[in-house]
């Protein structure tokens, strides 16, 4: 039996630093940047987050007109990306949609550039990647969302500032200042998490000198799963059966007996509660008031209850956001693909800090597969024999 010790699924295991966000499980706090996440919830546009995020500081009033002006350039759905998502088949889960969107995306812009990430070397032009990815994303989830319902394409307006014009793409309506806003916090706090599977995954694709847009679609393919951003989706899955707060504890008996995780609960660095919980619990409470619905406060309120009592595990971010983003009006199936929208300014503020600062990911695995053996009927040529020979000797003499 080897002593190794395995760390698996890396848990307690720091990788490397990072200037982008500081997750801290002791305190249940989150920085940007060095600011309380509640904070910037509550003050900033999320535009002006993605620049914090990519840039280290807030924007002035200039820099915050400049990026939105760069936004607006960027936020009508390009045809040929309209093309591709009209091949991805309806009933496809619509993260697929996303990830070939942003992989033709990729493809178009380093065409001819040899498809890597500079080397690190050309940091302005992937912050530059960087905005264009985040201006694009809103057109192609409201697209998904639109075409499934069968309604025709809202083309972007330039009068509103980026989380109106996302709710106007998607509902082609003039949206709600109180949903607005609630939308905006829930992209604030979407935004970044430190070394989360997606932005490692990410940081990884990053190490070997790939390009921006491969560490993005790759991050889309890690959040998808329900043990990470698919949870938003899985929460209104576990709303919809558990259906009223009086099925609650019927529910939680068997899916507990079942040994099912009640997704929505649970997080791998915070232990006794999700810093970000109490800001979208309350962006939430003011949709149900908007929305006047009770019956979700009573259910969120009963589960929640229900399983720290029995389980001693805490919501997460999307235990709150799923039942917001229904409210708001957002297919169920369209929840993590708005994620992938907020989280695209994390994902990126970490690919050009490991760009910057690069070593090659690669940690090391402990064997324990089958014995060493050998093929039947193999003979070693004589050029086969003396490498095996030489490696033989190699490893004796680094036993001595
Ligand atoms: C934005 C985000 O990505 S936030 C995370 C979103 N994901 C979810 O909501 C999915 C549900 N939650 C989970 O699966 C987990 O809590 C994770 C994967 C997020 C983190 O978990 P880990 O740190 O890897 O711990 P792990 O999954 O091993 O759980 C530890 C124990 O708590 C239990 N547990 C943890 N979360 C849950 C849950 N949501 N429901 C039921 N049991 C749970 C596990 O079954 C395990 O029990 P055991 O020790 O008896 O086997
Ligand atoms: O940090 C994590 O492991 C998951 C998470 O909450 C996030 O990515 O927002």
């Amino acid at each position: 039996m080897s002593m190794t010790d395995i760390k698996k699924g890396l848990a307690g295991v720091t990788v490397d630093y990072t200037a982008v966000s500081k997750v801290n499980p002791e305190t249940n706090s989150l920085l940007y940047r060095g600011y309380p996440v509640q904070e910037l919830a509550a003050t900033q546009p999320f535009e002006a987050v993605a620049h914090l995020l990519w840039k280290g500081e807030l924007p002035t009033d200039e820099e915050l007109a400049a990026l939105r002006a760069e936004e607006r350039l960027h936020r009508a759905l390009d045809p040929d990306v309209r093309t591709a998502i009209e091949l991805v088949p309806l009933d496809a889960h619509p993260m697929d949609e996303v990830r070939t969107a942003v992989s033709l995306l990729g493809a178009r812009d380093l065409a001819g550039t040899g498809s890597v990430l500079d080397a690190g070397g050309n940091p302005e032009e992937n912050l530059a990647r960087s905005i264009r990815l985040f201006a694009a994303l809103p057109a192609i989830v409201a697209y998904g969302q639109r075409r499934r319902r069968g309604q025709d394409l809202v083309e972007p307006r330039d009068d509103l500032d980026y989380a109106a014009n996302f709710l106007w793409m998607t509902f082609g309506e003039e949206p709600d200042d109180i949903v607005v806003d609630a939308f905006n916090r829930s992209m604030i706090l979407y935004a970044e998490h430190s070394f989360n599977a997606s932005t490692f995954t990410a940081r990884v694709v990053t190490s070997t000198l790939s390009d921006l847009y491969s560490a993005v679609v790759a991050a889309i393919g890690a959040l998808k799963g329900p043990l990470h951003g698919g949870a938003n989706e899985a929460v209104l899955h576990i709303f919809n059966e558990i259906g009223d707060a009086s099925n609650v504890g019927p529910w939680l008996d068997e899916a507990l007996a079942s040994k099912r995780k009640v997704m929505g609960f649970g997080h791998r660095v915070y232990k006794r509660g999700d810093s970000r919980v109490p800001t979208m619990k309350a962006a939430l409470d003011t949709l149900i008031e908007h929305y006047g619905r009770p019956d979700v406060a009573a259910l969120y309120d009963a589960l929640e209850s229900e399983f720290v009592s029995r389980k001693g595990i805490y919501p997460n971010l999307d235990f709150p956001s799923g039942p917001a983003y229904n409210l708001i009006g957002f297919d169920t199936l369209t929840f993590t693909p708005v994620f992938i929208a907020a989280r695209v300014t994390g994902w990126t503020a970490h690919i050009l800090e490991q760009a910057a600062s690069n070593a090659l990911i690669r940690p090391l695995s402990e064997y324990n597969g089958p014995k060493e053996r050998h093929v039947e009927g193999y003979v070693a040529d004589a050029s086969a024999a003396a490498a095996e020979a030489d490696v033989a000797q190699r490893a004796e003499e680094m036993a001595e």
